[in-house]
Order: C-alpha cells, then sequence, then structure tokens
C-alpha cells in the first residue's frame, strides 16, 4: 500500500504517535468537562522554537482555575519547556521565537506591552533541585514582599508565618527563621521554596518536577502539601513520575514530542483514556 502524504495525512493503520514521528498533523482529544472549568490560563495555538527545532507544536491547553493540572510524557516531550513559557521564562534563550497566545486571567502573557517583571509576581515557581538564597530562612520567605515594597513588620512576620506553615514548614524552623536556610536539609528547602513561591500569593503554582531530587519521605510531604494548596492555588506541575500525577492532580495531560495528546480529568486519564496512545504510556508500556 502506498504511504499516505500531505501534512493531515494519518492513516488509521497506524498509530498517532507514528502518525506524529513521521511529521503528520494530530490533532489533541481534550475532554468536555476540562471546558466545564473556569480558566486561570488559557494556552492557544502555541507554538515554540529552539533556533531551527521546533520544541512545541500547536499547543492548545485550558488550565483549570484552583485545581491541581498534571503535564506528563517522555522525557524531552516539551513539559518543561511548556511550563517555562507561561511565566516567560524562556525570554531569557536568546534562541527562542514563539508562536500562538497564552492568557492569564484573560490577559495576554505575551502581549506588547506586558511587564514581564510584574507577570513573574503573579505565579510562584519551584524547580527540580531546591534554590534556597544563600539569606536567612524568613528573608527567603518573605523575598516576595521585599521586592513589592512591603514595609509593615507586622504584615510581613504574618505572611511569614502563614507561608511556613501552608507549607508544612512552621515546626521545624519557628525558633531558627533567621538561621540561613542553606542549613535546612534537601525536603527543608524544597518546602522554603514552596513558602516563598505562595508567599507572594501568586495566580498560578508552577511546579516543575519538584520531587525530583528528594528522597520518599520528603516527596510524600510535598505531595501532600500540593494537594492541600489545591482550592486556594491553580496549580500546574510537571512531573515524570506517572504515581505523582495520578496522586496529586485534577486533570493530566499527556505530551508527545512537542505535541498535546489528551488532556482530562486525571481518573479518566488513567483508567479509561480516549486513546490507546495514553493508555500504553499511562500503564509503562512505554516512554
Ligand atoms: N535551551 C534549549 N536549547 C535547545 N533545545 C532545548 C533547550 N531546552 C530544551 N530543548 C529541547 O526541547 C525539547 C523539549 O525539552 P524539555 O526539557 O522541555 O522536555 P521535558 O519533557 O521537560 O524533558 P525532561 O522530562 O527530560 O525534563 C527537547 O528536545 C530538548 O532537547
Amino acid at each position: 500500500m502506498p504511504e499516505p502524504t500531505g501534512v493531515n495525512a494519518k492513516p488509521e493503520s497506524i498509530s498517532r504517535l507514528d502518525a506524529i514521528n513521521r511529521g503528520h498533523h494530530v490533532d489533541s482529544v481534550i475532554h468536555k468537562s476540562v471546558y466545564a472549568e473556569d480558566k486561570v490560563l488559557d494556552i492557544q495555538n502555541f507554538n515554540l522554537w529552539y533556533g531551527q527545532k521546533q520544541a512545541l507544536f500547536n499547543v492548545t491547553m485550558p488550565i483549570p482555575r484552583g485545581k491541581v493540572t498534571a503535564i506528563i510524557g517522555p522525557s524531552g516531550c516539551g513539559k518543561s519547556t511548556l511550563l517555562r513559557c507561561v511565566n516567560r521564562m524562556n525570554d531569557l534563550i536568546e534562541t527562542v521565537k514563539i508562536d500562538g497566545e497564552m492568557l492569564l486571567n484573560r490577559d495576554s502573557i505575551y502581549g506588547p506591552g506586558v511587564d514581564v517583571i510584574e507577570l513573574r509576581k503573579k505565579m510562584g515557581m519551584v524547580f527540580q533541585k531546591p534554590n534556597p538564597f544563600p539569606m536567612s530562612i524568613f528573608e527567603n520567605v518573605i523575598y516576595p514582599l521585599r521586592i513589592d515594597g512591603e514595609r509593615d513588620r507586622r504584615v510581613i512576620q504574618a505572611v511569614c508565618e502563614q507561608a511556613l506553615r501552608g507549607a508544612a514548614l512552621w515546626d521545624d524552623v519557628k525558633n531558627r527563621l533567621h538561621e540561613s536556610a542553606l542549613g535546612l536539609s534537601g525536603g527543608q528547602q524544597q518546602r522554603l521554596c514552596l513558602a516563598r513561591a505562595i508567599a507572594g500569593e501568586p495566580d498560578v503554582l508552577l511546579l516543575d518536577e519538584p520531587c525530583s531530587a528528594l528522597d520518599p519521605i520528603a516527596t510524600g510531604k510535598i505531595e501532600d502539601l500540593v494537594q492541600e494548596l489545591r482550592g486556594d492555588y491553580s496549580v500546574l506541575i510537571v512531573t515524570h513520575n506517572m504515581q505523582q500525577a495520578s496522586r496529586v492532580s485534577d486533570f493530566t495531560a499527556f505530551m508527545y514530542l512537542g505535541r498535546l495528546i489528551e488532556y482530562g480529568p486525571t481518573a479518566e486519564i488513567f483508567t479509561r483514556p480516549k486513546l490507546k496512545e495514553t493508555e500504553a504510556y499511562v500503564t509503562g508500556r512505554f516512554g
């Protein structure tokens, strides 16, 4: 049988993933219930290139407010790239070109005249490796208030305690707030980074594999926290770990080679996905 040609040709006999590998266009499957949610973020037809190499292809993905949304997919599929686009961290890479739109609370993230510093204040980000600043625990947590020019000591102290309690770290550190954050364990440092992220009361929390450098106990604590943040915060979390996605998230997006393949409620993605490709990935049959 002759090989089908044309960008949109996708014979039923080959899987979507094979079709993508051959350069064909494949539509994402987004479950209807995603659209019933109020959106905090709206990613629309988003493309990204590192130099000549395209890393994101026409990603359209509404992100529900007050929920935890996980992005899963094999290494190199563009999870971190997509996350970093939300707070325009990819602006820092000279070769990056983008096309498409992202909205935060219906305001354009990439529109002309957007103040990137102000935009980033609306987002909290936690990275793979804990990155406490070389300063005291207290100064780390209240860092977002310092850059905002907050001077009221009572406000600063109240936010510090509230954020540390929110990150389940208050009891560990309340008697050593003015000691260096670098003296904390790795798991405590990551909870401190989470406290710093929530101290700024962000509209969205971006978590890029926040547990990958942590042991199972510290990982469990961060997962518990992420679940507790639901409702108060909208969380977008990138994870390699499918059990983690299924434990902590309300919605899951499966990506492959820069494309969004399937996106829906986590329970559906893990137990009755619409695509056999998603089922193969979540059951560990590839990737
Ligand atoms: N700064 C960069 N310059 C050039 N190419 C990059 C850069 N960062 C990422 N890429 C490429 O873009 C693609 C997507 O990478 P990305 O890190 O977003 O994937 P990922 O799904 O988060 O991977 P992992 O799970 O391994 O962290 C990969 O092919 C990667 O090599």
